[in-house]
């Protein structure tokens, strides 16, 4: 079985353990909600504890299909997952958002590592001079979180769309979008 047929097969199933093993996701189809353009961006405080990275740490280990998913796009593929509700969708964006976290967190101690070695070396004279790390080397990413609507983003720890790209209401002419 393919990873698409894996998605495609997993339809209306529940939520249990086992279950979720035959499932892959939904990325971020989110619920109808005619109203989302209302949805005002949450307060950064309310933010905070539904922030994806501290969810993690209460979310369940991930299960095969869930880790196959994120390994692959870690490895840089484009991955569409899907699935009905409850199928762990939000589980597994979490831990993509984590991982990529942990990505960048690793990339920039490793710069500060050579940074400080660069100083213990000098101070003790094996260098001339004070070189600069190549902070080229780091990998440069953005990474944005969005769903459709304004609650299937605050469960993601997202914003809409529309936010994220500046739309907003839709009120400004096209020219003032940024
Ligand atoms: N790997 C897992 N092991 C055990 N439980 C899991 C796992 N992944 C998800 N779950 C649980 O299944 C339930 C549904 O997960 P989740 O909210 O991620 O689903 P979803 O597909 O995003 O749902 P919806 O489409 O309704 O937003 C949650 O209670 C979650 O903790």
């Amino acid at each position: 079985m393919n990873s698409f047929q894996a998605v495609s097969g997993m339809l209306d199933i529940k939520p249990t353990n086992q279950e979720l093993d035959a499932a892959i996701y939904t990325g971020l189809q989110a619920k109808e909600d005619e109203d989302a353009d209302d949805v005002k961006p949450p307060p950064t405080t309310l933010v905070s504890s539904l922030d994806p990275v501290a969810s993690v740490a209460e979310d369940p280990p991930l299960t095969p299909q869930q880790e196959e998913v994120l390994q692959r796009i870690l490895r840089g593929e484009n991955f569409f997952f899907t699935g009905s509700a409850g199928t762990g969708k939000s589980v597994l964006l979490r831990a993509i958002v984590k991982a990529f976290k942990m990505r960048h967190f690793e990339a920039r101690q490793a710069v500060e590592q050579q940074r400080n070695q660069i100083v213990q070396d000098y101070l003790a004279g094996k260098l001339d001079n004070l070189k600069a790390v190549d902070e080229n080397k780091v990998e440069k990413w953005h990474l944005a979180i969005t769903a459709s609507t304004g609650m299937a983003a605050v469960n993601i720890g997202g914003c809409t769309l529309h936010s994220w790209a500046g739309i907003g209401l839709g009120q400004l002419p096209v020219t003032r979008v940024r």
